[in-house]
């Protein structure tokens, strides 16, 4: 039977097509941002989070990233504004990161890649449930925030990495609550947007993607901290979970806007 999708070479993203034919689209993210292509927009409107730091529940390692999930049964914690119209429910966040500093994140920046990329993830609930909003081509609003290795880390991104002990193997999972990952933003407002779809299987083209201008700091024991996450259970033997990011994807002729100039 064919293994489990992963980012390995049998498993790997030159063969989630077999089993998701979505990956062969022609909407597929990530992709590589060039500023010289992009659009700048001015009707962009700026973009507004409002979480409920009550809507955290817990953070787990499911072999392929390091999960935190969120109470998304009502309009508790919301992302209105920007390319969006309606207000989009906070489901869960996750990050894509490498096995080194110098690479990690899955968009590219004019050429730059960053050690890592956090992605949090907000369904629309007009769609009824995440499931059919994943078949919607307005479904689903993906915030991208860039992680850069520096010298000043960022104290809010302590609280995730503190938690990594304790979901050290595949299927841990640990209570995470009272978190706002709202604190996660950098300064900036400034974003991209253009639509595409997860960088995981199934790929569903469903995703008005939003990426951060401004990346955040983290440190380079942060980084290993991630990278000490193992993709194996508790039982067998450590498989450092690292570099669990998909390649470029053809633009395809899709526009990029940017709400700066
Ligand atoms: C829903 C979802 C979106 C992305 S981007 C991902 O990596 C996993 O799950
Ligand atoms: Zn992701």
């Amino acid at each position: 039977a064919q293994s489990v999708w992963g980012y390995d070479s049998d498993n790997g993203p030159d063969r989630w097509h077999e089993n998701y034919p979505m990956a062969k689209g022609d909407k597929q993210s990530p992709i590589e941002i060039n500023s010289k292509d992009v659009h700048h927009d001015s009707s962009l409107a700026p973009w507004h989070a409002s979480y409920d730091p009550g809507s955290a529940k817990t953070i787990l390692n499911n072999g392929r990233t390091c999960r935190v999930v969120f109470d998304d049964s009502f309009d508790r914690s919301v992302l209105r504004g920007g390319p969006l119209t309606g207000a989009y429910r906070l489901r869960q966040l996750h990050l894509h990161w490498g096995s080194s500093d110098d690479h990690g994140s899955e968009h590219v920046i004019d050429g730059v890649k960053y050690a890592a990329e956090l992605h949090m993830v907000h369904w629309n609930p007009k769609h009824g449930n995440f499931a059919r909003a994943l078949k919607q081509p307005d479904g689903v609003a993906v915030v991208g925030i860039f992680l850069k290795v520096g010298k000043t880390p960022k104290p809010e991104m302590k609280r995730i990495l503190a938690e990594i002990d304790n979901i050290k193997t595949k299927g841990k999972e640990a209570p995470f609550q009272h978190f706002d990952p709202s604190i996660l933003f950098p300064k900036s407002r400034d974003y991209w947007t253009y639509h595409g779809s997860f960088t995981t299987p199934p790929c569903e083209e469903c995703i008005t993607w939003i990426l951060l201008r401004e990346p955040i700091e983290v440190s380079s024991d942060q980084m290993a901290k991630l990278r000490s996450l193992s993709k194996n259970g508790e039982n067998e033997p450590l498989n450092p979970l690292v570099d669990n990011w998909r390649p470029l994807q053809p633009v395809k002729g899709r526009i990029v806007k940017a709400s700066f100039k």
